[in-house]
């Protein structure tokens, strides 16, 4: 199958400022992490971008804010249908350049649109307070604005979904927003804004500038340090994270951070067996276990872990590993080069402190794309929590086995890292669940399902996965903030 575009002008390779798209003397290629194909060169903006980005965000702010949230949300609700009329062409381009299976691809599609349908519905929903008063003649009462002009910086993993999960907001609470994807994966952030300008945002509102990896900081830099940008909404990895709530700290801007994880995943004894192997396939499995919330740790209660290992790793093995142009891949490449080397070396390290390899444990040679950065679904048991692969993510399709003893044990385990993004239980004792719910440090647990994600619910994390809540109603405050205005002598003279 190839991977063609019905509207070939949504393949772009420009940056969007101002409502332009604009070209830079520099580019860089976007590439297949499946086959090596270049898919487009694409600008590598730098200082000069970044600088203008901001000055026609600020000017489009300072419009946009006064427009009455009716308005706000029809912009987001017509770019929401603009999205499902081109929904396939979307997935074509996430499988392109992010390689992953077009069945996911097509869901990661509507898990991004949900987020743009639920923030045209939030936008209407700012709500403030009218405080009693403690004296005559004095009105008090709160409202919520918006914080400014936005940097929106996002991953690879969810080309849509990551940045749709910020401008949506952004757009809702009356901000403007500057955006930057991540070099592997800008296409289909480039024609998200192509469809956003299609369904008649002003100029300025979003501006989306791409750069290499090296010009990364280059472009945030900027951002950083002008005091106009009055929020950073970061994605990634927990290092750039830290970073840029350091170097934000000289202006002082609100930051949302959605940054690594290493969840557990816990099975106790009396747990069914099927449904935790169930809830493992889809959550590991999920873009070659390139997700922040993966399991990154399996605990397995030893009454059960035998045979678990078993129906876990018969299962394993019948994962279809290949490239997105195959409608029957299940598990596609890795997005780099440096991402496979990374799980090569967790698995070497592994095996080397005394792991055991159930299954797989070495790079998928691929016949229909040779020298695509695939590695072959693997469970590896006998895992403990010396080895790489329990203290960093691996982000690859490698499945971690150890086993316990007792509930406090599993507790233990689970929070013995700086993490604290996502976690999972599976157990028929309603009284063990809530308490492991309790006591795991997460800012997300899920009892008995492996699905965790979803635009009516706060994805967020706490510890070093950092801070800040998207979807859900909270979402929307991440965006603004409570003004409090107080009115006296209010008090008419009576006659
Ligand atoms: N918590 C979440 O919701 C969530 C979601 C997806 C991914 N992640 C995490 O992201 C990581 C994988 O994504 P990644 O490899 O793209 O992360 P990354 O941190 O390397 O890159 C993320 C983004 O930051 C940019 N960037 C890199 N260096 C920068 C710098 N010095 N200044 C400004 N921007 C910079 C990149 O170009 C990219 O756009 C994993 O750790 C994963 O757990 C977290
Ligand atoms: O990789 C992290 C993403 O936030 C996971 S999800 O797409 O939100 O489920």
């Amino acid at each position: 199958m190839t991977l063609t575009l019905s509207r070939p002008d949504l393949l772009r390779h420009e940056s969007f400022l101002n409502n332009e798209w604009v070209r830079s003397g520099r580019t860089f290629a976007v590439t297949n992490p499946a086959t090596g194909e270049v898919l487009a060169d694409v600008p590598d903006c730098g200082e000069e971008e970044a600088r203008a980005a901001v000055d026609c965000a600020q000017r489009a702010y300072q419009a946009w804010r006064r427009v009455v949230a009716r308005d706000r949300a029809a912009l987001l609700r017509r770019w929401h249908q603009r999205i499902l009329d081109n929904q396939e062409d979307l997935a074509r381009l996430i499988s392109l350049e992010q390689g992953k299976p077009l069945a996911e691809s097509r869901g990661e599609v509507a898990y991004g649109a949900s987020y743009v349908e639920w923030f045209a519905e939030e936008a209407k929903r700012a709500y403030g307070d009218v405080i009693p008063q403690q004296h005559n003649g004095r009105r008090l009462l709160t409202v919520r604005e918006p914080v400014g002009v936005v940097a929106a910086i996002t991953p690879w993993n969810f080309p849509m979904a990551m940045i749709a999960r910020k401008i949506a907001p952004a757009i809702a609470a009356g901000c403007a927003v500057v955006a930057k994807p991540a070099e592997d994966t800008p296409l289909t952030s480039l024609a998200l804004v192509k469809l956003l300008q299609e369904a008649g945002a002003p100029a300025g509102l979003v501006n989306m500038l791409t750069t290499s990896r090296a010009r990364a900081s280059v472009l945030a830099d900027v951002w950083l340090a002008d005091s106009r940008v009055r929020k950073i909404s970061f994605t990634g990895s927990t290092a750039v994270g830290k970073h840029l709530a350091r170097e934000s700290a000289p202006t002082l801007k609100k930051l949302s951070l959605e940054l690594g994880g290493n969840a557990p995943f816990i099975v106790f004894d009396d747990a069914d067996l099927h449904a935790a192997v169930d809830g493992l396939m889809v959550a590991k499995f999920r873009n070659a276990g390139q997700t922040c919330i993966c399991p990154n740790r399996v605990y397995v209660q030893r009454g059960i872990h035998d045979a678990f290992v078993a129906a876990l790793s018969e299962r394993v093995r019948q994962l279809k590993v290949g490239p997105a142009s195959n409608a029957a891949s299940q598990i596609g490449p890795l997005i780099n080069l440096r991402a496979l080397e990374k799980v090569q070396e967790h698995v070497a390290d592994a095996v080397l402190q005394g792991a055991s390899i159930a299954v797989g444990g070495k790079v998928f040679e691929s016949q229909e794309a040779p020298g695509g950065h695939f590695y072959a679904p693997t469970v590896l048991t006998g895992v403990t929590a010396a080895m790489r692969m329990s203290c960093e993510e691996t982000f690859g399709p490698v499945v971690p086995v150890t086993a316990f003893d007792g509930e406090q044990e599993a507790v233990a385990l689970a929070n013995d890292t700086p993490y604290g993004l996502a976690a999972y239980v599976y157990t028929r004792d309603i009284g063990r669940a809530w308490e492991l719910g309790e006591a795991i440090e997460a800012g997300m647990v899920a009892v008995n399902d492996g699905v965790l994600s979803t635009e009516i619910a706060p994805f967020g994390g706490i510890k070093e996965s950092g801070y800040g809540r998207e979807g859900s109603r909270y979402g929307l405050e991440e965006y603004m903030h409570i003004k409090y205005l107080c009115h006296g002598n209010l008090d008419r003279p009576r006659g």
